[in-house]
């Protein structure tokens, strides 16, 4: 069990915003089956601070929900720390990963990290991710009621490996994957909700023991690739992330070691993999269900402008972010929108409530791309990869493969609906359609020719 989680405050209605009395477990149930709806109501009972009562929080998680409080929790650090609030991850990404670094040491962290994401930097694997894009379409297109999803989970770690590890020899990267999706999926990392003495180690069959199985095979390989790596005649003039990180110096010279360096690999891959894939399936998902929308998008694609593509992948993060929240914790007693806030409660930047805010986002639940043509109506209104000196790292590489499968699919085919619109449901930290985002994709009868790069 994490520090946070021990030096975290007990339920005391007196010291924390207004909470629904209903029990924990009925809470949990109710967000985990309907993230947004319920944590909606909650919202609209006691406005935009309240606690809410779930697993695995024994005291209550402080949720901030417009844009006044959003902006608080992801920009007052005096008040609201970061790190500590991931501890929830720290058995997965590895407690020195960035995610889970608490300040002062985050700052200097987060420099070392920063320059392989910069968006020039990232540009350069753009022909790269076109190639991987175009390599999974054929088993994408032509089916009916195919879950976008998983075909896209595949896709981006996929991107992960090369991008990130620098793989390329085909027999490595497929011996990666193995490792990766067995210890990624929802199914083993849901042993990270589960009560303290679930999680223990009791056996290779119980869940605790199969976790560390699987992890402990992930961060063996991992350690491999870091020790070929830094044997490498080639290592200078590699442009993946590892190789920038293994000669990544901070001010006082000093570089990030072994243990560091596993585990900020495995922190990468879980906050660049499955969210990315998500928001491919809800943009496609979304597309399919509002042939309007897509067929302005389309039009505007074929000719040649990105305007439209942009505002649609921010109108799908908008209705359905791929990540629920940005955790931190309290540093002092303080207070939100006028409730108090124990020291080291667990808060949260709620976002996907203030995305659905009606007075920041009129008729918010409406799937309208053209709304962010212009600015956004307030700062903090729109924050899905979070805020501040947290904000995601990996936006770069995240808007890179989005744009680029919407870009590919949309020259061959267009999505139509297989099935009701989907709903949303709450998997680890991420917001998931229930059924994986069917689509069905119909080949175009007169398209562009895909992008002018593969000259196959
Ligand atoms: C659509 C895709 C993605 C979404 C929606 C997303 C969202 C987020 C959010 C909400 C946070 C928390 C920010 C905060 O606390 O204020 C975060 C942090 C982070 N993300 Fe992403 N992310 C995405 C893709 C990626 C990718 C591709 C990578 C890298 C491969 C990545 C690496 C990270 C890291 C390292 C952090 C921690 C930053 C820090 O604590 O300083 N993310 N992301």
């Amino acid at each position: 069990m994490s520090d946070a989680f021990t030096r975290e405050p007990p339920w005391d209605p007196r010291r924390f915003p207004p909470a629904s009395p209903a029990p924990r477990p009925v809470q949990t149930a109710r967000m985990l089956r309907d993230p947004q709806g319920y944590a909606r109501s909650l919202r609209r009972r006691f406005g935009p601070v309240f606690s809410l009562r779930t697993y695995p929080y024994r005291g209550a998680l402080v949720c901030a929900a417009d844009a006044a409080a959003n902006r608080a929790v992801l920009t007052d650090h005096e008040r609201f720390t970061g790190g500590d609030g991931a501890a929830l991850l720290a058995p997965a990404v590895g407690a020195r990963s960035l995610i889970c670094t608490p300040p002062p040491l985050h700052l200097s962290h987060r420099k070392l990290l920063l320059p392989p994401f910069h968006g020039e930097r990232i540009a350069c694997w753009a022909q790269r991710v076109r190639e991987l894009v175009y390599t999974g379409l054929p088993e994408l297109l032509g089916r009916d009621g195919v879950p976008v999803r998983p075909w896209a989970q595949r896709l981006t770690l996929d991107v992960i490996l090369r991008v990130v590890f620098g793989l390329t020899d085909p027999a490595r990267v497929a011996t990666f994957r193995i490792a990766l999706n067995a210890f990624v999926d929802t199914g083993n990392l849901a042993v990270l909700f589960l009560p303290g003495p679930l999680r223990r180690d009791l056996g290779p069959l119980s869940p605790g023991g199969r976790f560390l199985r699987l992890r402990a095979a992930v961060r063996a390989l991992t350690r491999e690739e870091i020790a070929a790596r830094r044997a490498a005649p080639d290592r200078a003039h590699r442009d993946d992330v590892l190789s920038m990180l293994l000669d990544a110096r901070d001010e006082h010279g000093a570089g990030l070691d072994d243990a560091q360096l596993v585990d900020e690999l495995t922190g990468l891959v879980l906050a660049g993999y499955e969210t990315t894939a998500t928001t491919i399936a809800w943009t496609l998902h979304l597309l399919a269900h509002h042939p309007a929308a897509r067929d302005d998008l389309v039009a505007d694609l074929d000719a040649g402008s990105d305007r439209l593509l942009k505002a649609t992948v921010k109108e799908s993060a908008r209705l359905r972010p791929a990540v629920y929240n940005a955790m931190r914790t309290a540093a002092h007693d303080t207070e939100l929108g006028g409730h108090p806030v124990p020291r080291h409660a667990f808060v949260a930047a709620l976002f996907p409530l203030t995305h659905l805010d009606p007075e920041l986002w009129p008729d918010p639940d409406a799937f309208r791309p053209g709304r962010h043509l212009g600015p956004d109506p307030v700062p903090y209104a729109l924050t899905p990869f979070g805020g501040g000196l947290r904000r995601c790292i990996g936006v770069p590489l995240a808007q890179l493969e989005i744009e680029t499968v919407l870009r590919e699919i949309l020259a061959t085919a267009v999505p139509e609906p297989s099935g009701p619109l989907e709903p949303a449901r709450l998997l680890a930290v991420t917001i998931v359609p229930a059924r994986g985002g069917r689509i069905r994709l119909r080949p175009r009868r007169a398209h562009r020719p895909a992008s002018r790069i593969w000259n196959l």
